[in-house]
């Protein structure tokens, strides 16, 4: 016992309680595989190893974990409705998911939200991505900011608030607006619209940015203020990199072919002057906006999910309460 103790307080502090792979995995209990093989292929984003192995050792221990959040919630929704003595709605859960580009965001996305939506508490979940907030691209020319896409000041910043403050104020019905990767812009007239759900995943680059200060050095809300829970996904930052080439040159092979893409241009390229084209967009923007901006703010999140290289999930970090 007094070794233990010894060895437990030679750890530094930490506001986490840190899991290996197996441990998390063991955490799943009984809870059932709710999807198939093809229903997993067709989610999957380009590039991302996840398999059934995969869903089975992280992703239900975390949706069982979540469910069991949802439902701690709704206890102390009931609680404060006795203290109040009111009628308050209830209003979504909200779960934000950060992280790097090409770190899988929204691979995860769209499997929690097909995992989620399985439990009869919560069948109603809404998926939103933060890119629909993106300035569209002519502001961003004007404001000289088209090589900063991704970067906290080429949001509409405001709006993104505006809709998690509607989401979490129990709004009926909420829109968002949406971009295309394809097309490298915010598609004009398209709304992505969240009617009454239980849970709402927001998912981005920036999610977890805190509240900005304003001119008189008093800072405002922030996204996350509205978040009840958020997961930010890791990696290595060279892993990232690598991933991020290796989905270009795939990218290269079918949707910078297609005539309404944006990277059309890039489509002619050989392997290394493609590979050399990556690299600089990762070099000038993602890498600099992951090292300034994202990876600060891992600390903020409720759970941090650690990919190793060959994308599988090592660690799992939770938020003591
Ligand atoms: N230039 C592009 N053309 C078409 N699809 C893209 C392009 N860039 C990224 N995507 C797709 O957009 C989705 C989001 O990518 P990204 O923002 O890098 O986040 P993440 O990889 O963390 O999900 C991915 O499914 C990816 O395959
Ligand atoms: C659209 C993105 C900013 C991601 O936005 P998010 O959904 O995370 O808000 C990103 O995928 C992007 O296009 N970055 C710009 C540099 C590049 O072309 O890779």
């Amino acid at each position: 016992m007094g070794v233990a103790m010894a060895e437990h307080e030679a750890q530094p502090l930490s506001p986490f309680v840190d899991l290996t792979r197996s441990e998390w995995a063991r955490l799943r209990d009984q809870t059932p595989l709710p999807l198939t093989a093809d229903e997993l292929e067709e989610l999957r984003g380009l590039g991302d190893e996840v398999d059934l192995d995969e869903v089975r050792d992280i992703y239900l221990p975390l949706s069982r974990l979540l469910n069991l959040h949802v439902r701690g919630v709704a206890r102390l929704y009931e609680a404060t409705k006795t203290f109040l003595g009111t009628y308050a709605e209830r209003t979504p859960y909200v779960i934000g998911i950060g992280g790097s580009v090409a770190v899988g965001k929204s691979t995860i996305a769209r499997l929690l939200r097909l995992l989620l939506a399985r439990w009869p508490d919560h069948p109603r979940v809404s998926l939103v991505t933060t890119d629909g907030f993106l300035l569209p691209n002519a502001e961003l020319e004007r404001r000289q900011l088209m090589q900063r896409k991704g970067f906290p000041e080429s949001y509409d910043r405001r709006a993104l608030l505006r809709f998690v403050a509607a989401v979490k104020s129990g709004a009926a019905e909420v829109s968002a607006p949406v971009y295309s990767h394809l097309t490298y812009d915010i598609v004009p007239d398209e709304k992505v619209v969240v009617r009454h759900p239980d849970i709402v995943l927001l998912e981005g680059l920036n999610v977890l940015q805190p509240a900005r200060p304003r001119e008189n050095g008093v800072s405002g809300l922030a996204v996350s203020d509205f978040f009840d829970f958020s997961i930010y996904v890791d990696a290595a930052a060279e892993d990232i990199r690598q991933w991020y080439v290796t989905r270009f040159l795939r990218l290269r092979e079918t949707a910078f072919r297609r005539p309404e893409s944006y990277f059309r241009r890039y489509a002619e390229l050989d392997h290394d002057a493609a590979v050399a084209q990556a690299e600089h967009l990762w070099d000038t923007i993602n890498g600099p906006n992951l090292n300034q901006n994202i990876l600060p703010t891992r600390g903020r999140a409720t759970l941090v999910l650690s990919k190793a290289s060959d994308h599988s999930v090592q660690r799992v970090r939770l938020r003591k309460i």
